[in-house]
């Protein structure tokens, strides 16, 4: 009775591999007769990714901001919500690829004001193949923003591997462990990895990040242990917040269907600007519905069947892109297969 709720903060770049860990994490948990609940925080207005997860588990979704901030309030309300009406054993909420992980970490803690939480250690996804060409970039916000979820994640999956070489990754390993020397780094492709230790409650396993060897977090250092420490941040402090303005979100609702070849060669055309796109479309050479997935210059494509009434659509996410000029790409390519 009473029992501290165990919360797992799933973090990292924007198609890194979240839900694909998410959907292992899930499997897991029913395996052992266990009850997981989900919060899934979409930037854009739609949640796709919440079609991959098992209809039965609890999900609350919070879309069209970040918990970060603009919706951060929300998720105090959602938390408890869930874990009063569910009383599921875990909780794992997976927070946008643009999000700044210690804003959420404070955002969760303020909710164990409310609620008996166990506030585990950080788990943070890395693009192996982003990651290697922003740091040889090494500018962008973007790039920041992956340097801030490298810092505070206490486990780095290295997913991707499969797309960086032998070499590649090595420097990759390096480059994490420097960047955060208390980390766990694994190396995993589609994000398959030993769960069994990933979960273990290891003290080891929880190094503290007192993130203040760089200055700017010192108002945010938490420790990861079972007595998520209070006394450690200043919840007014947030005047170094950083803003999303610099990504961009466009939703695109189909008004009919496309064709598969051109709609493929779009998503192969896409801007570098845009680092995500997903998807819910039908086409008009197909008969199924399919989804797909873009990710850093990788697209997948799934038939897929929809419980429920869920309409066609993509939404892509990106750094100051064009969003007419896609807006108009994808109305061409609708009134194209109209026309034939
Ligand atoms: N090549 C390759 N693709 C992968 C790997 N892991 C995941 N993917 C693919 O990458 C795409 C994005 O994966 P997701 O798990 O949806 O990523 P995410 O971090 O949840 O994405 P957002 O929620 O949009 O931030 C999907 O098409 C996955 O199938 C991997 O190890 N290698």
């Amino acid at each position: 009775m009473n029992k501290a709720t165990p919360i797992y903060i799933l973090s990292g770049f924007l198609g890194s591999g979240k839900t694909t860990l998410l959907q292992r994490l899930i499997a897991k948990w029913k395996n052992e007769g266990l009850k997981p609940a989900v919060i899934m925080n979409e930037i854009g207005e739609v949640n796709l990714d919440g079609l991959m997860i098992d209809p039965e588990v609890p999900m609350a979704e919070m879309l069209g901001g970040c918990i970060c901030c603009t919706i951060r309030s929300d998720l105090s309300m959602q938390l408890y919500e869930l874990i009063q009406g569910e009383k599921p054993d875990v909780v794992i909420i997976e927070a946008t690829g643009a999000a700044n992980p210690m804003e959420i970490f404070d955002a969760v803690s303020e909710s164990s004001l409310l609620l008996k939480l166990d506030i585990r250690p950080m788990i943070t996804v890395v693009d192996a193949a982003h990651l290697a060409a922003l740091y040889e970039a090494q500018q962008g916000k973007t790039y920041r923003l992956m340097i801030e979820q490298i810092r505070c994640g206490s486990w780095l999956i290295l997913n991707k591997v499969d797309l960086v070489s032998a070499d590649e990754l090595r420097e990759l390993q390096a480059l994490l462990q420097r960047l955060n020397p208390y980390a766990q780094v694994v190396t995993a492709k589609k994000c398959v990895i030993d769960i069994e230790l990933l979960l273990s409650r290891n003290e080891a396993n929880e190094p503290s990040h007192e993130l203040d060897e760089h200055g700017d977090h010192s108002d945010h250092a938490h420790t990861h242990d079972d007595d998520h420490d209070h006394e450690n941040h200043d919840h007014g402090s947030h005047s170094a917040h950083h803003s999303h303005e610099h990504v961009t979100v466009y939703t695109h609702y189909f008004t009919g269907p496309v064709n598969s070849v051109d709609f493929e060669k779009f998503i192969k055309e896409l801007p570098r600007e845009v680092y995500r796109g997903k998807g819910i479309l039908h086409f008009s050479d197909t008969s199924s519905r399919f989804m797909f997935q873009y990710a850093y210059r990788e697209a997948d494509f799934m038939k897929i069947n929809p419980q429920g009434d869920v309409p066609d659509v993509a939404v892509f996410i990106g750094e100051h892109f064009d969003k007419t000029a896609l807006a108009e790409g994808l109305k061409s390519l609708e009134e194209q297969a109209a026309q034939s």
